[in-house]
């Protein structure tokens, strides 16, 4: 059987999902998180005005000696525009942010005066124009503050809110439906019976979508039943769904129920990669579906390599790929060669650079998915990495 590359399989996803994003304007208090569906433009200047970086005395550079004394004719303090012009000979009182008063073209700090109220020394002569900040020459009315695709964080909002933006026009959080499959699956912390295992999938996959920035708008674990299945999807279609998440039943076994009841319908291949090698994508109607493997460690692959893209993609986000990380390996490990791996690494830093170091391999290994920081790629080719070879990895934590 020829297997896809992971490139191939992704492309395969993202074409079955819509072009088209749902948005909504949204006061910038109700930002945070969201993904910009239009680029934001800047309605002040930063400054917006000519004002003070320090506290001191806006004065005439001209006028500035060593020793010389000048009248103090007013203050200024910051949300205030002075009423009055600094003439030659005279100094005004000004407060770091405060609006530079006609006239004036340097701020001398109070720690290079005598501090006087009517009158000041001079005790040191700045340069021409020091600690003035200049109208517009961070950024000017009508400046990119951020471009559409970007998500809205701490700093994005900082940088709206500074330069006047009032609201902005974000991309619909995509709504994800997650279902797991398999009859030897309890809910975690439920009683066990001979056979049965503790359901990790669902939640795995369902905060994995959220960390892309989808909202889960359901999360089903199902047993091995086509009906089942089948009631499942209907659900997510009637929660309004824009993608489905199957994990589980895509392989070739008795009761591989997602293939046996949805392979008329979605086309099932192997992805030259490993962990996570059978594989389903497809349309139900108009809904989306993404069938993952059971097997937890190939369901997190899974999910990083093409439901996170999709959910990116849903989600209005420009960029969608991760951040790589090049590291050392601290030990050698084989790789299949014909298949793209990807090995579980804890990463360290240390003054060489980072050091992967890989964890046991094995798909079924959900017990040490908490320790996973990030996965090391090993391309297609290489069948074995040693020690102290560069490799790339996904920096997931
Ligand atoms: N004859 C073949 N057998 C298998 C093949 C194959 O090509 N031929 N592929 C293997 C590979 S690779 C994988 S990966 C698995 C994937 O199979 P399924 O998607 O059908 O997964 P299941 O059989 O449903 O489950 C596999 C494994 O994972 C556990 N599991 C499943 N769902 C969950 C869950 N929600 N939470 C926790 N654990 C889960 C399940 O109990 C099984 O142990 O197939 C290989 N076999
Ligand atoms: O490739 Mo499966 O995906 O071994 O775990």
């Amino acid at each position: 059987m020829t297997l896809r590359t992971v490139a191939e399989h992704r492309e395969r996803v993202l074409a079955v999902l819509p072009t088209r994003h749902r948005t909504r304007r949204v006061p910038l208090e109700q930002a945070h998180g969201l993904v910009l569906a239009a680029p934001a433009t800047a309605q002040e200047a930063v400054p917006r005005f000519d004002n003070a970086a320090m506290d001191g005395y806006a004065v005439r550079h001209a006028d500035l000696r060593v020793g010389g004394v000048l009248t103090v004719v007013g203050e200024v303090r910051a949300g205030v525009a002075p009423a009055f012009e600094v003439a030659a000979g005279q100094a005004a009182r000004i407060m770091t942010g405060a609006f530079l008063p006609e006239g004036a073209d340097t701020v001398v700090p109070f720690e290079l005066t005598d501090d006087g109220r009517d009158q000041v020394r001079i005790d040191d002569v700045p340069d021409l124009g020091r600690h003035i900040r200049r109208a517009a020459e961070d950024v000017e009315v009508g400046d990119l503050v951020a471009e559409s695709g970007v998500v809205v964080d701490a700093l994005t909002l900082a940088a709206l809110a500074a330069t006047g933006v009032a609201d902005v026009l974000v991309v619909e959080r995509p709504r994800v439906a997650v279902i797991s499959t398999g009859s030897e699956l309890c809910p975690p912390g439920a009683p066990l019976g001979a056979g049965q295992i503790p359901e990790s999938n669902s939640l795995m996959i369902a905060g994995l979508v959220e960390e892309a920035g989808a909202d889960v708008v359901s999360r089903t674990s199902v047993p091995d039943d086509p009906w089942a299945v089948e009631t499942a999807v209907r659900a997510a279609e009637e929660a309004e769904a824009d993608l489905v998440v199957l994990s589980g039943g895509v392989s070739a076994g008795d009761y591989d129920v997602v293939r046996l009841s949805l392979a008329d319908r979605l086309e099932f291949v192997g992805v030259a990669m490993s962990p996570g090698r059978p594989q389903g994508v497809g349309l139900l109607g108009d809904l989306p579906v993404v069938a993952v493997p059971g097997n937890p460690v190939a369901a997190a692959v899974s999910v990083e390599v093409f439901v996170r893209p999709a959910v990116l993609t849903l989600a209005g986000r420009r960029e969608t790929t991760r951040p790589v990380m090049s590291a050392l390996a601290s030990q050698g490990w084989t790789s299949k060669g014909d298949r793209e791996q990807y090995t579980a690494v804890r990463l360290e830093l240390s003054e060489n650079g980072a050091w992967a170091h890989p964890l046991a391999p094995g798909s079924h290994r959900a017990g040490s998915l908490a320790a996973v920081e990030g996965w090391a790629v090993v391309p297609l080719g290489t069948s074995a990495v040693r020690r102290g070879d560069r490799v790339d990895v996904l920096v997931v934590r």
